[in-house]
Order: structure tokens, then C-alpha cells, then sequence
């Protein structure tokens, strides 16, 4: 084993941070014999040096000065669990132009900037590793990096976000309610700092555009994915799954077009029929599918969330760029040559689930079917349950623009035989 300790800075010490300081120094002598060498905490950045932390860490290690720590010459390797643009990306930009190699979980500043930091890594010799920026715990990025490197990439499609899996979940299951599910999942440690980043889409579509750029090879960003969360999901949406024997599910679907000139990528809430794989995905639990051409259909699936999946992830890439220190090599280049279209959804492909509360009187699958007609939107199916006030249709449709939804929906509510619209959903997996 080589005598010289590698020196790792640890920018953050939350509920990721906290994990990799605890495993660092718990399974230390492992890392040494995977990795090598023996690795060293440097040095511990964070906002308040004073906070209580049970960890078995020696104090004097805590500093707000993340930059002096992450550019000090002796670091080998920096591990950013910040989160967020800023002060992030200064801080792995110096890391990185200093020769150090970064390990990140940061997907909000990847999926912005990724490009930056790639280049940068690129131009100064450095390793820049981020498996645990998608579905926590699931090795999924090297795979794609990887192992699928060699075949062609068709679709990735799957829940990528813990905290609105947990919501809808829990929603489901126990019939909580929104407010409290996410409490629980914040105390949990699932949630971003600012859980809108969740329950918005935000989180999930930045993870959407890591896919959709590893998968694909080429250059993707947030603000290309389509983006839904999951705060107009509501009781009534839940329940009208549940009566269809469905779930609801925050899905992100990334797909390049049968001739491989574009790319598209969405991020919504979708039903689920509870026969599909990823309707038995629970709790902080993500699931991916990956379609390629030659290998076929191949499912990832894996805690997404928390401090010590999460950490799990982290220390892999950790490992894997201190050997790459040891041996003088650096990790495979990620392509981005494909330089496809980048687009939003498919509007024309959209499947929607309409239910009414009905008054249960005959003609009004006549009433409603005529105003279907009169939008130019096809019914798939109807499906009725219950009788006298608590009558309901379900309808399976096919809509070509977000314009017909709109107005189909509003001559509905019109009808003197609906008495409401109970939700609108898209459906996705049938
Ligand atoms: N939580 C999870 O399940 C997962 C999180 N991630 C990602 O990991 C990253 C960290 O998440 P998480 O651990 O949950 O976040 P937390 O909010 O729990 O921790 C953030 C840490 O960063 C420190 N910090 C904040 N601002 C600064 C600053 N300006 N300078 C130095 N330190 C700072 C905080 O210090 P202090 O302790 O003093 O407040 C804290 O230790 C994010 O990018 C997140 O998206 C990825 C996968 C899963
Ligand atoms: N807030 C995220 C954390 C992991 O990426 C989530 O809930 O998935």
C-alpha cells in the first residue's frame, strides 16, 4: 500500500455530508486496502462550525472557509454536499483548477452547468464523479457512463425523486395528507433544503437532464425538461386512481425520436396501473428503466434518498477517484458529441384520465360524449362505478394539445349532469 495519505476536503456536513464523515472514519481501514492508500479528512466546511454533530470527527476540522479549504495544496480530492448554484460551483471550479478531483451529489448544479464543469475537469487533468447527484444509493450514472456505453440508449423512464414517491405513497397507502407526508419526509432527510425543489419537479427534471445527457450523449440542461410536480395532486386524484386499481407517480421520461435526431424530456405526474413495476415502488424508493437497443429492457431500482444511501454513493465515487489518484489514471470521458435537438413533451403522444362526479341519470354518456365530439378528442374508454351521488365516469382519452384539454374540460364543467371534474391526470405504462 502506498504510505502517502490522500487528503479529501468535505465542503457540507447535513444529512449527506454527516454520513461520509461517519463512514469515512468508521470504515476507514477498508477504504485504505480498496482504495490503496490511506485517506485523510482534511478538513470539514460548513455555515455553523458550532452546530451540535454527533460525529466521530475531531472538531478542530470544522471551518467556514470552504474556499481556503477546498483550493489548499495539499488536497487530493474534494466532496461537495452543499447543494444548490452558489456558492457550489465557485468552490468545485477552484477545487478543479487546483488539480483536485470533485466528487458531487449536486444535481441542481450539474444539470445548469454541467458543461462548465466537465470542461474544467477536462482541462486540468481532474476527475469529476456524481453518482449520487440521481436515484441516491442505485448505481445508475456509471452504468450509463459505462457499462451501456458501447449500445444505443432509447429511452430512460422512471421515479428519480424520493420525497414525491414518499408524498404519493404515503397519500395512497395511509390516506395522509399532503402537508404531513412532506413533513415526514423532511424530518426523514429526503427532502432538498428548499423542499420545492421536490414537490415542484425541480429536482426531478435537473436529474431528468442528467439522464437525458448521459443516456444520449449529448448536452441537456434543466430548463430544457418539461416540468410538473406534484402540488395539484390531490386527494380526489388519488382516490380516482385507486378506484381504477392505479396509482399516481411523479415519472421522468427522457426519449430520443426513432431516428435519433432529437431528444425529449418530461417530468410529471402520471397514473400508473398498480400491474406496472413502478407502481409497487414505495416509500423514498426510485426505480429506473432503461431501454437500449441490444440490451433490452434493464430496471435499476434502489433507495433514492437519505443521508446514508446517499453516502453509499459518495464513497464509491470516492474510492473510485482515489484510485484513479493512486494510479495515475482518470475516469472515461463523458460524451456529449451527439449534439441532438433538444425538446419538451411530445404533446401529440399525451394520454389523459378524466373523471367526473356524475348525476346518475341516463343520457349523460350521451352529454358527455358529445362534447368530447365536439372538441375533436377521442374517448379510448369510459368507465363508470357507484350510483346516485356518488356516480363517477372515468375516461381514457387521447389529446393532442394542452388547448383541447382545456377546453374539453371546461364544456365538462359546464354540463348540468356533471356535478364536478374530480382530476385530470395523465396516464402513462398502459
Ligand atoms: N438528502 C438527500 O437524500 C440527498 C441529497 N442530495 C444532494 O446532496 C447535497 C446535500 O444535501 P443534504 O445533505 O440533504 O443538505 P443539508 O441541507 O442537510 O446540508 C447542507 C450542508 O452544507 C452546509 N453549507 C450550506 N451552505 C454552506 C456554505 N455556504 N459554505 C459551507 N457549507 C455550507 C451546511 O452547513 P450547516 O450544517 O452548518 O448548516 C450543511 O452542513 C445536495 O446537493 C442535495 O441535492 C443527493 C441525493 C440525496
Ligand atoms: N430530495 C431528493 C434527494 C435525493 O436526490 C429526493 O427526494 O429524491
Amino acid at each position: 500500500m502506498s504510505k502517502r495519505p490522500l487528503k479529501v476536503a468535505l465542503l457540507g456536513c447535513g444529512v449527506v455530508g454527516s454520513e461520509v464523515a461517519r463512514l469515512m472514519t468508521t470504515t476507514a481501514d477498508d477504504l485504505a486496502a480498496r482504495v490503496g492508500a490511506p485517506l485523510e479528512l482534511a478538513g470539514i466546511a460548513v455555515r455553523r462550525p458550532n452546530r451540535a454533530r454527533d460525529l466521530p470527527v475531531d472538531p478542530a476540522l470544522f471551518t467556514t472557509d470552504a474556499l481556503s479549504l477546498a483550493t489548499r495544496p495539499d488536497v487530493d480530492v474534494v466532496i461537495e454536499v452543499i447543494g444548490g448554484i452558489e456558492p457550489a460551483r465557485t468552490l468545485l471550479l477552484a477545487a478543479l483548477a487546483n488539480g483536485a478531483s470533485v466528487v458531487t451529489a449536486n444535481k441542481a448544479l450539474l444539470a445548469e452547468d454541467g458543461a462548465t464543469l466537465h470542461a474544467a475537469a477536462e482541462k486540468h487533468g481532474a476527475d469529476l464523479y456524481y453518482e449520487a447527484a440521481v436515484a441516491g444509493a442505485i448505481p445508475l450514472l456509471r452504468p450509463l457512463r459505462e457499462s451501456l456505453v458501447g449500445d444505443k440508449v432509447k429511452r430512460v423512464l422512471g421515479i428519480v425523486n424520493g420525497t414525491t414517491n414518499f408524498i404519493l405513497d404515503r397519500m395512497d397507502s395511509t390516506g395522509a395528507g399532503f402537508a404531513d407526508a412532506l413533513d415526514e419526509a423532511t424530518a426523514l432527510g429526503y427532502a432538498e433544503a428548499d423542499p420545492t425543489a421536490d414537490i415542484e419537479g425541480f429536482d426531478a427534471a435537473a436529474k431528468a437532464a442528467i439522464l437525458a445527457g448521459l443516456a444520449f450523449h449529448t448536452k441537456v440542461t434543466a430548463a430544457d425538461v418539461y416540468r410538473e410536480g406534484i402540488t395539484e395532486v390531490t386527494a380526489a386524484d388519488v382516490a380516482s386512481a385507486r378506484e381504477m386499481n392505479s396509482v399516481v407517480k411523479l415519472l421522468a421520461i427522457c426519449e430520443l425520436d426513432p431516428v435519433g435526431e432529437s431528444v425529449t424530456a418530461r417530468v410529471h405526474p402520471a397514473m400508473l396501473p398498480r400491474s406496472h413495476p413502478l407502481a409497487g415502488v414505495r416509500e423514498a424508493y426510485n426505480a429506473v428503466f432503461v431501454e437500449s437497443e441490444a440490451a433490452g429492457r434493464l430496471m435499476f431500482y434502489g433507495p433514492g434518498a437519505g443521508g446514508a444511501p446517499t453516502a453509499s454513493a459518495v464513497l464509491g465515487d470516492l474510492v473510485a477517484v482515489c484510485r484513479n489518484k493512486v494510479n495515475g489514471g482518470r475516469a472515461p470521458a463523458v460524451t456529449s458529441y451527439a449534439d441532438l435537438r433538444v425538446g419538451g413533451m411530445g404533446e401529440a403522444r399525451t394520454r389523459y384520465h378524466i373523471s367526473l362526479d356524475v348525476d346518475d341519470k341516463a343520457g349523460v354518456l350521451a352529454q358527455v360524449a358529445l362534447v368530447f365530439a365536439d372538441h375533436e378528442v377521442s374517448i379510448q374508454t369510459v368507465r363508470q362505478s357507484g350510483r346516485g351521488d356518488d356516480a363517477r365516469l372515468v375516461i381514457a382519452t387521447h389529446v393532442a394539445t394542452d388547448a383541447a384539454l382545456a377546453a374539453t374540460v371546461e364544456s365538462l364543467r359546464a354540463l348540468d349532469t356533471v356535478r364536478a371534474v374530480a382530476s385530470v391526470m395523465r396516464v402513462e405504462g398502459e
